[in-house]
């Protein structure tokens, strides 16, 4: 939406207040994710993006997934990620996307929040599945949103000893995350008979508007901001909680949607690490020397959401370029989203991390 376009929401108001009626209820749901995400590109002077590379990029990401065979199947073969396709792995995948955001740690890797499972230490994103699959073993209702809203059975050291560390460092944000629990199972229990499948299946298989249920019902899953004196949706949590269904149904059954291009990436912390080691994203000095330094920002600061809007319209950019190359591609940023994550984390694996990511404290992501 470039600047001299008129901004949706007014033209909204404008439209009730002249009685001319909400727009046509028949037409498909879309988040606006995407549309802000250019908006904010567009409006960007401190994060710009580099054509030659993503071009570049798109190559190499397209060879990469085709080498290694990367579809919805292989969101499954992760150790530890849920294999039923059933309803149990729908409530595991909504607590895990509920409490999917800042597990990073200003500790040293022995000392940061790690949780111990089947034999290993997990830190990260893992230390939450961990967590979640160990609760389960312990016979702790941990998915289930009744339980969640129930604060004399789930008490605060019921769920102390759930996220419990092998190390001396608690889980980050352990308060926000028992607010989110608390918040999310109230509004199951009120609005959605207590079920995860109603709020799954009240979209109709829509992606779109299964986000924007999530965005409009739960507060928590609300990741919207202002940027330039505008609102602009980026709606992490939401989408990759439709995309982890997605995947982990392979397409099918409660993970069926028919839009899910309408889907953008999920604007964490990760995915612009790794496209400005592909030299994707280029960082004016002032912010690339604040992430080298691992100096804080503070989540709304602009910066923070050219990051994090610039990733999801350089992503979109890469998406359609592999599509220019290969018009028959059976890609979406979901998918071109978890291989860019996967191969951030083996870059980090390896030692070769470029530049590391930039460190904002937030539930959004
Ligand atoms: N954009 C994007 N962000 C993702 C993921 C995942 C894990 N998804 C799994 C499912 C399928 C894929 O194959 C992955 O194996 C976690 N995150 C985010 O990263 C951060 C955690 O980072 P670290 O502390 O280093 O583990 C945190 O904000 C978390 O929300 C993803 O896929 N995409």
């Amino acid at each position: 939406m470039s600047d001299d376009e008129p901004d949706p929401e007014l033209l909204e108001l404008l439209r009730k207040s002249l009685g001319l009626g909400a727009k046509d209820p028949s037409a498909p749901p879309d988040t606006k994710v995407l549309q802000h995400a250019e908006f904010i590109y567009n409006n960007s002077i401190d994060v710009a993006l580099d054509m030659r590379s993503t071009k570049r990029a798109a190559i190499a990401v397209w060879e990469a997934m085709q080498q290694q065979s990367y579809s919805t199947k292989t969101w499954s073969k992760h150790e530890l990620h849920p294999k039923s396709k059933d309803e149990s792995t729908v409530n595991f995948i909504f607590t895990m996307d509920l409490l999917n955001f800042s597990f990073w740690s200003e500790r040293s890797q022995e000392e940061r929040f790690a949780v111990d499972y089947k034999g290993k230490k997990w830190t990260g994103y893992w230390s939450l599945v961990a967590a979640l699959q160990r609760a389960l073993d312990e016979e702790i209702q941990i998915t289930t949103p009744s339980f969640w809203a129930n604060e004399e059975e789930c008490t605060e050291e019921v769920l102390r000893n759930v996220f419990r560390s092998a190390t001396d460092e608690e889980i980050p944000l352990f308060s926000e995350r028992v607010a989110c629990l608390r918040e999310a199972g109230q509004i199951i229990e009120e609005e959605f008979d207590n079920s995860v499948i109603t709020l799954v299946e009240d979209a109709k298989s829509s992606a779109a508007g299964l986000v924007n249920i999530l965005a409009d019902r739960f507060p928590c899953f609300r990741d919207e901001h202002i940027f330039e004196k505008r609102k602009v949706r980026i709606l992490k949590r939401a989408q990759i909680f439709v995309a982890d269904l997605w995947a982990a149904f392979e397409g099918e059954g409660y993970g069926e949607f028919n839009d899910m291009d309408k889907i953008t990436i999920f604007a964490d912390y990760r995915i612009p690490q790794i496209l400005h080691s592909l030299g994707c994203l280029i960082y004016c000095p002032p912010l690339e020397s604040r992430i080298r330094r691992l100096d804080p920002l503070e989540s709304g600061h602009s910066w923070e959401i050219q990051l994090r809007g610039c990733s999801i319209w350089s992503v979109e950019l890469l998406r359609r370029e592999i599509l220019r190359e290969h018009p028959e591609a059976k890609i979406n940023a979901s998918l071109i989203d978890f291989f860019l994550y996967d191969l951030m984390k083996e870059k980090e694996r390896d030692g070769d991390e470029e530049i590391p990511h930039h460190r904002t404290r937030s539930i959004w992501y």
